[in-house]
Parts: C-alpha cells; structure tokens; sequence
C-alpha cells in the first residue's frame, strides 16, 4: 500500500475537520486518535474522502503509514497533551521527520519545544476558523524554521481560506512566532465579541428590544462597516431558537462564558511586554466577571438592579458607530502588541502580511481588515488608530462611542471593553497627560526620580529630595 504524504493525531472537533480538509484538496493522510472508537468513526463518515484516509489504531501503525521524512500535525489541547504526544513520537520517528503542532499553544510553550527539538524539524502554528473554517479554508499563521514551514507550504497553503486568489496560511518567523500572532488574534476575538455583547446589552436591557429584532439589526449591520463574521454569527446567535423549548436560544443560554486560556495568554504576555491593550484585558476580565454567577445574583440582592432603561436616550445609528470606533481601536491595540514584540523577539513579524491571513477563513475576519492590511502596508510602523483611514473613522464615530458609553454608565449598564476602548483612545491623543503626578509621587516615597519638561537629564527630585 502506497505511505500518506502527511498524518494527522487528535480526531476532535479541529482535527477531524482538517484531516477531511486536507483528503480534500488530494493529499493521502494517515489519522490516529487516542480514542479508537472515534477513528473508526471518523472513517465510516469519511465518505469518498475514506480512499485518501489511512485510519491507524496504534503509534507504530501511524508512523509507518506516512511517507519519508514524515510529517505529522498534532490537534490536541495544548499543554501536556502535546507534550506527551511529542515523547510518544519522537522514539519512532526519524531525525528529519516534521512535528507541527497545529492547536492552541502557549507560544513559550512553542519556544520550548522547538529548543527541545534540538534541531528536530519543529513547528507550531496557529489554525483558525473553528470547525468550518478547518474544514473549507482556516487562517493559517505559521512559526519555526523557514526550511520546515516550505517543505509543507504547498499543504497549507492548499487547505488555508483564499482570499482575492491569495492563500491565507503565512509563515511569521521563528520558534513560537506563529503561535504568538494566533494568540494576538484570539485576545481580538475576546474584544471584539465583548463589545458585540456590550451593545446586545444595550439593545436588550436598555432598549427593550426582542431577540429578533437584536438579530434583524446585527444582520443590517452585517451589510455595512461593521461586516464580519462575529456580527454575521451574532445575527444568527440572536434570531436561534432552542430546540428544546422554542424559546429564543439566548433567553436559555447561562450567562457565564467560559475560556481555554488564548485571550489570557495575550492579557499576560501584553503585560509582560509593556504593551497596551485595555480592551482586551477588559474582555479577559469580563469572562472571568460573568463566571461569578452566584457573586452577582448576591450582589444585585445587595445593591439591587441597575437602571436599566434608556429612554431613548441612545440611538441604533450610534451603537453602530460606537461599535465601529471599538473594533478600530481593539484591532490597533492587538498590531501595536504585534509590533511590540517583534522588537522584543527580533521576529520580524509581518504586520501587512497578518492583516492579510485574517481578511478570510479565521473568527475575526472583518471588511475592515482589507484597509488594515493596505493601511499597514503602506506604513507598518504606524499604530492603525493614526494611518489615514482609521483616523478619519475615529473623527466620524468616537462622538457616538462618547455617547455609548456615557449613557451606558448613566443607566448601570456595564461596558468594560468598550469604555477601555474610549479610554484609549483619549489617553493616545492627549500630549500632556497626568503621570507627572505618578512620578512626583514615586519620587517623594522612593527616591526614584523624574525627567523634567524644561531640561535634559534624567534623575531630578522635588524639594523633599533635601
Ligand atoms: N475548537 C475550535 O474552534 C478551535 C480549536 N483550536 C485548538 O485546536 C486544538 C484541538 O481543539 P478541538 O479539536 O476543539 O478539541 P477537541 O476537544 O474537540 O478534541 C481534542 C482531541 O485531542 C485528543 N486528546 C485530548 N487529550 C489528549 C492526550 N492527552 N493525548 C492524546 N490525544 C488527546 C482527543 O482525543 P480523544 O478522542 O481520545 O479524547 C481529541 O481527538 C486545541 O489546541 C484547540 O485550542 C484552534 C482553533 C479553533
Ligand atoms: O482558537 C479558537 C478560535 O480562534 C478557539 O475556538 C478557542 O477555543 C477560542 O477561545 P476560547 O475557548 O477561550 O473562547
């Protein structure tokens, strides 16, 4: 029998996708999955595809079904599992064979391993787009050594969403730098979808809109600015009805959302970098403030109910536009992070090139992007908030995102993406901002001393320095 060109480990809701992806586009693939049940499974259901499967049911079995120096993808939840499974192949393999790991990973963990592999081709890349996107066409954000990532290009690329006839899969740089800018990308998707359930919230407990009418003004939005599938999915999200009960889905939906750690990962290695981004940390925070469901029924017992109606007091225009200057400003926070650690890390990291694999196939695919990529190659060192375009946005709607914001902390209506969001924006367009008390502070308690306006130099004290 004729070797896979590639195998595939981990048969979940990711893996089994890609694996029919990759049978699709004309690429023989041995699969295994720790549970044989589901390769049997996968199998059976593989339909025409099943001719270019190989279902193996044992390491040794997988390994030998791939052809020479093999490559093998590992679709497993990150952490041990992949390391595990990294020490269960090494033993079989030889020292040309290439391990990607196409999950979720903690790009420190991606650094590790590819020291460890100790010259063992090794990559870690980012795959994004869910099971659809796996399936027809993911974003495919690559890291490790440029000879490793060429010698499967031709299957990325071939398996990646296209956009304008471009393949979305890009190798970013070295060791973990692909699995970085898939983080980056998720800690986006967490303030990109937060602002949308921001002003859901507003339209359902301000305005006292129905479900469907949420939905019919999330599927008008999805024709405008704001297109993308976070907005298209939120349309059908708000217009589903659960099928046990033929309520509207999200009148049954716990209000807790839950998190396999991406968005976390981006929050603590922006700090770690000095790099800003508020709207992101608030949307991480704001998944951790939703899982306390007992804390606030305690406290809305405690404090009792916000004011919840607006009166009128805002327009459907206007949360359009605050959602505008909100996705603006969140995606410049996430490419000013980028950029940040390129220069940490010396990557190199492509900022236009970015913009570009995220215009198709992942979660956070958006029209804006198509003039953020143009933006950023026009100028790669400009944060996107300042380039030309964005600018002008930013005039056109930061009123409305004013308004919001306002109006919704009047009415006890919580808004922590997007009043970070606003926060931004302000403090990045305000010359002389209030840290000079933070140092006259600093100074007076610990002798840490301060830069001056009107000369040079950099350790003046105040008059207790005496
Ligand atoms: N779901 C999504 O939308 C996306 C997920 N990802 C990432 O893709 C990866 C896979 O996610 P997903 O497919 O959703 O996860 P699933 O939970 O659907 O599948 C997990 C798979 O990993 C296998 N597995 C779990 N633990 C181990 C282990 N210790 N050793 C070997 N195999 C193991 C499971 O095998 P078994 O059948 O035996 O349990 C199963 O095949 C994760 O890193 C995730 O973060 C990336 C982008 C989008
Ligand atoms: O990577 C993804 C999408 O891009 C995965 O769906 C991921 O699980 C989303 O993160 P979380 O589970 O924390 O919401």
């Amino acid at each position: 029998m004729s070797k896979s060109e590639i195998g595939l480990l981990g048969l979940g809701t990711m893996g089994a996708a890609l694996a029919l992806n990759i049978a699709d586009k004309g690429f023989d693939i041995a699969v295994f999955n720790r549970t044989t049940q589901v390769t049997r499974d996968f199998a059976k259901d593989a339909g025409d595809l099943a001719q270019r499967i190989t279902p193996t049911e044992n390491l040794k079995d997988f390994v030998a079904a791939i052809a020479t120096p093999r490559t093998i993808i590992l679709m497993v939840p990150a952490g041990d599992p992949v390391d595990q499974q990294i020490a269960a192949l090494r033993p079989l393999l030889d020292d040309d064979d290439l391990i990607i790991d196409a999950g979720n990973a903690n790009f420190h963990d991606t650094n590790r391993r590819a020291a460890e592999a100790d010259g063992k081709p090794f990559l870690g890349i980012g795959v994004s787009g869910g099971e659809d996107g796996a399936r027809h066409g993911p974003s495919i954000m690559g890291g490790g050594p440029r000879a490793a990532w060429d010698r499967v290009a031709h299957i990325l690329t071939a398996i990646a969403a296209q956009h304008d006839g471009t393949a979305c899969a890009t190798w970013m740089g070295q060791d973990g730098a692909g699995h970085f800018v898939k983080a980056v990308h998720n800690g986006i998707e967490y303030a990109d979808m937060q602002m949308i359930a921001e002003v859901y919230g507003v339209m359902r407990d301000g305005m006292g809109l129905d479900y469907t009418q949420i939905s019919d003004v999330f599927e008008a939005w999805n024709n405008g600015p704001l297109a993308s599938y976070l907005i298209e999915i939120s349309h059908k999200v708000a217009g589903a009805n659960d099928s046990l009960t033929g309520a509207p889905l999200l009148s049954v939906i716990r209000d807790a959302a839950g998190q396999k750690g991406t968005g976390r990962w981006t929050a603590i290695e922006a700090q770690h970098l000095a790099a800003p981004v508020p709207a992101i940390e608030a949307a991480v925070a704001a998944r951790n403030i939703s899982a306390r469901t007992a804390l606030r029924a305690q406290g809305q017992d405690i404090f009792g109910a916000a004011p919840v109606s607006l009166n009128g007091a805002l327009d459907i225009d206007q949360l359009e536009q605050a959602l505008i200057a909100g996705k603006i400003l969140c995606y410049a926070q996430g490419f000013d992070m980028i950029a940040r650690a390129s220069d940490d890390f010396s990557w190199a990291l492509p900022l236009p090139d970015i913009a570009r694999v995220w215009r198709a196939g992942c979660i956070i695919r958006s029209v804006m992007l198509d003039d953020m990529a143009t933006a950023l190659a026009e100028n790669p060192d400009e944060n996107l908030m300042f380039s030309k375009r964005f600018a002008g946005d930013l005039r056109e709607n930061h009123m409305a995102l004013r308004q919001v914001v306002a109006q919704a902390a009047l009415h006890g209506l919580p808004m922590p993406a997007l009043s970070s969001g606003l926060a931004y924006f302000d403090a990045m367009r305000t010359a002389r901002g209030t840290a000079d008390m933070i140092q006259g502070q600093r100074d007076y308690f610990g002798r840490h001393g301060f830069m001056r306006l009107d000369r040079d130099g950099t350790d003046f004290h105040g008059p207790w320095a005496d």
